[in-house]
């Protein structure tokens, strides 16, 4: 009997997420092909970091399941994640404020490190020549990243911007197979988002990376696929442009009634400048 690979990396099936009475996930199912950017999106309180936390090991579902590569998922921390070839970011920062930026990558680039960041410090159970190749790829990642100049430098220290691609390193460093992203462009200014977008774009020639993202613009400008969330439902999923043209997530954003479309017939298209009207209480398009 052959038996073949499945084509996804990243599959949830059925996932409810009950937080006592209240219903956070819905039956929401999803799919990550190898090399696919994928967005997570949807108004304030939709579900998004719940769904975020049940594909990133964090949450497990109250109903329904999670499989990486067709197998149960590798567990919770960041290490079990990193050696199944998952990595993640944080919608804060969370690195290491007394450790230099090259040490946070370091703790990035060790698959193997189950202690994280005392492993680093302390260097227990590991060989000299080990550490030197871990600097080796960590430096050569910053360099990639056009930050080796701060690899000495504590994370405090620098601009917000470049504190953000250090995080972004640290994720990158171990050469995941699926990155999952948390709101990478909050605090970003337009160019650096420009550049995030032109990042997110070539991370997908070498791993699938699934964001969860307030900016609709970097949203449709790198997404091969949209997935929309609205009260913990599905309520679409599709490419940017199915997605901008569907009245279901104008209707969830803005809280105009799905068959109220532009008087001149043509579709309606989600406007990320328009913050009011909303009318489910779920806040702007942002
Ligand atoms: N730990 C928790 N306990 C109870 N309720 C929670 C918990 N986490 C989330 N919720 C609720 O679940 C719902 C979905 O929240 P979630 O944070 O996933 O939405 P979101 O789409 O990420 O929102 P935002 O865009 O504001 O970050 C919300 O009603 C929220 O209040």
């Amino acid at each position: 009997m052959t038996t073949t690979a499945p084509e996804h990396l990243l599959r949830a099936d059925g996932v409810t997420v009950r937080f006592g009475g209240l219903t956070a996930l819905d039956d929401v199912g999803l799919q990550v092909e190898p090399g696919s950017v994928v967005g997570l999106i949807g108004p304030n309180g939709a579900g998004k970091t719940t769904l975020f936390n049940v594909l990133s090991g964090v949450l497990r579902p109250t109903k329904g399941e999670i499989s990486w590569k067709g197998a149960p998922p590798p567990g919770k921390r960041t290490h079990h994640l990193a050696k199944a070839g998952i990595a993640r970011t944080f919608q804060g920062l969370n690195l290491f404020p007394m450790m230099p930026v090259i040490w946070n990558v370091m703790v990035g680039a060790d698959r193997t490190a189950k202690g994280g960041a005392f492993s680093l410090i302390s260097g227990f159970g590991r060989h000299h020549r080990d550490e030197q190749e871990l600097k080796e790829r960590a430096m050569a990642t910053l360099m990639r990243f056009g930050i080796a100049e701060y690899a000495l430098r504590l994370p405090g220290t620098l601009p917000y911007g470049v504190q953000k691609q250090v995080a972004l390193a640290r994720a990158c460093v171990s050469e995941p197979e699926l990155l999952l992203l948390d709101e990478p462009a909050s605090g970003l200014s337009g160019q650096q988002m420009d550049t995030l977008a032109d990042q997110i774009r070539g991370f997908s020639q070498h791993m699938a990376v699934v964001l969860v993202e307030h900016h609709m613009d970097l949203v449709m400008k790198v997404c091969d696929h949209i997935v929309v969330l609205n009260f913990g439902k599905v309520i679409a999923s599709g490419t940017p442009e199915e997605i901008q043209a569907d009245p279901a997530v104008t209707q969830a954003y803005l809280g105009t009634p799905a068959d109220e479309g532009p008087s001149d017939g043509s579709p309606a298209v989600v406007d990320p400048s328009l913050g009011n009207g909303n009318g489910n209480g779920n806040g702007a398009l942002r």
